[in-house]
């Protein structure tokens, strides 16, 4: 089969009797409905993309189909900035608000299947089970979303979940056909609106329930995904230019007693494994590498919106505005440069793998963790005013048009280009969706100050003690 074109993806997600729930009502045609029928419109239009796109496919090791380039093992250099190149391009797509572009999750799966031998020879783990999974993927070109976390009931380490029906999911029982698994997981990010759901444990566990690693089709039974309230403001893509086609709903997963065949069980009841296969796998420099490869465009972006800005009010004379543009090119070069040494520090690692230099991505991401906001921040000093005079394509069909012709007009654009500007420029930074794109880049990758404290705790640091050392012993 391989690569698959948007009509296929659709088609899927129509034919799946997926439980999602919107506002208190489950949703009946997806395709249709106004909150998800923007983002799957989008999604297909990047299957499309990636079918007509040779750089984008690969001929499979196993079968000879084009296959995304998204689920390749890297081998080379020169295979990480294939992969590289074809993140950018999808990215592009959605100015890098995208967060689950099929080449995310693809991503991570290839990464997961690539670190199997961290399972052979563990009580209650399948390697096969994941090596085989991640073929059939590939070779179907399934989508994903994933659930890692346990529901923000209690985070005190001290806490030990004692309710009688559980809240974390957890394994309540195994049979002959499978583990069975009920309580809840956070937070998916598109759920309901792919083929699958990837359930991993991230650690931190001391409870054997607790942890396990799956797979399952979304519209599996007892399965069933409450989506958050939409942030689609409307379906103009002039009013909203990025949330009528890149919002991303999240869900909260709910278990019902969920029976999980076996030959879709990675791991479980292991608690060594769940606590470590996550972070000793290839999951984090992989995920990383395409994590900061669209950051990159996502930076560009607003890069490229600040100037067009600046350009249209004519304020780049101001030094303060030409900081401020420098501080976003300084962003940008510096992830840019980071990402490039990743590359070009990368080497093979214990799976075989050309492995980016890790700490580089670990900078990069919590440069863009803790960054982004203030990039936002900025094209809100600088529009300023522009960021809420932003009347709608109705307001221009109206008798008013005339007075919004003459008053809204700028420097170098028409009203209707200004306003549409300013729109974009509103909605990436300003609207529910310009907000939610804030929180995503902060959290979507675990939680920021672990990722801090875990590249103070990485980092070879050795060498700059030695060098004070010697730097003492030469006085
Ligand atoms: C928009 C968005 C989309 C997401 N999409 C997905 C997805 O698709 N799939 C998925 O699995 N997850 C997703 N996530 C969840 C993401 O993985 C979590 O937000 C992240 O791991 C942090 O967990 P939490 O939100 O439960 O915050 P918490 O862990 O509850 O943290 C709350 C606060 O307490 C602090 N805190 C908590 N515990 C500690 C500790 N031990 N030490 C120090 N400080 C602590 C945190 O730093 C934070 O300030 C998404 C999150 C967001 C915001």
């Amino acid at each position: 089969m391989g690569a698959i074109s948007g009509e296929e993806y659709m088609s899927r997600i129509k034919q799946r009797n997926v439980e999602l729930w919107h506002n208190g009502e489950k949703v009946q045609n997806f395709l249709t409905h106004p909150v998800f029928q923007g983002i799957i419109k989008s999604q297909a239009s990047l299957y499309d993309m990636q079918l007509q796109d040779s750089t984008m496919t690969y001929p499979s090791p196993e079968t000879g189909n084009a296959v995304g380039l998204s689920y390749m093992k890297p081998y080379t250099q020169e295979d990480l900035i294939k992969r590289r190149k074809m993140v950018q391009k999808w990215a592009k797509v959605s100015g890098g608000m995208l967060g689950r572009s099929p080449d995310y999750m693809n991503t991570v799966l290839m990464a997961f299947a690539a670190s199997t031998k961290l399972l052979q020879g563990e009580e209650n783990c399948f390697p096969q089970h994941l090596q085989q999974f991640y073929q059939t993927a590939k070779e179907q070109d399934l989508s994903f979303t994933h659930t890692f976390i346990n529901p923000q009931v209690n985070r005190s380490q001290l806490y030990f979940e004692d309710s009688t029906e559980p809240i974390a999911a957890k394994v309540v029982e195994e049979n002959k056909d499978g583990i069975v698994i009920k309580g809840a997981r956070l937070l998916a990010t598109q759920g309901g609106i792919t083929d699958e759901v990837l359930v991993f444990s991230s650690g931190g566990i001391s409870e054997e329930a607790l942890g396990y690693a799956f797979a399952i089709p979304s519209d599996t039974k007892g399965l069933k995904f409450i989506s958050r309230s939409s942030f689609v403001g409307g379906a103009s893509t002039y009013d909203h230019p990025l949330s009528a086609r890149f919002e991303e709903a999240d869900c909260l997963v709910v278990f019902d007693h969920v029976t999980v065949p076996w030959e879709r069980v990675f791991f479980y009841n292991n608690i060594k494994v769940s606590n470590n296969f996550l972070m000793n796998s290839a999951f984090v420099p992989f995920a990383m590498h395409q994590i900061v490869s669209r950051q990159i465009v996502k930076t560009q972006f607003v890069v490229g919106l600040a100037e067009s800005i600046v350009s249209a009010i004519h304020i780049s004379e101001f030094p303060h505005v030409q900081e401020k543009m420098a501080e976003l090119i300084m962003t940008l070069e510096t992830m840019e440069a980071l990402l490039l040494k990743a590359e070009t520090n990368a080497a093979i690692d214990e799976f075989g793998l050309m492995r980016p230099e890790t700490t580089p991505l670990k900078v990069a991401t919590s440069t863009f963790s803790k960054g982004y906001s203030r990039l936002t921040e900025i094209i809100q000093l600088l529009g300023s005013s522009g960021l809420v005079s932003i009347p709608t394509e109705a307001d221009f069909k109206a008798e008013i048009r005339p007075d919004l012709d003459h008053y809204l007009q700028c420097a170098t654009l028409d009203a209707k280009e200004r306003v549409q500007l300013f729109r974009l420029a509103w909605d990436a930074t300003m609207s529910a969706f310009g907000s939610r794109q804030i929180q995503y880049e902060r959290f979507f990758f675990g939680n920021p100050h672990r990722l801090l404290s875990e590249l103070y705790r990485s980092y070879e640091i050795q060498k700059h003690t030695d060098y004070i050392d010697s730097f003492l012993r030469d006085e």
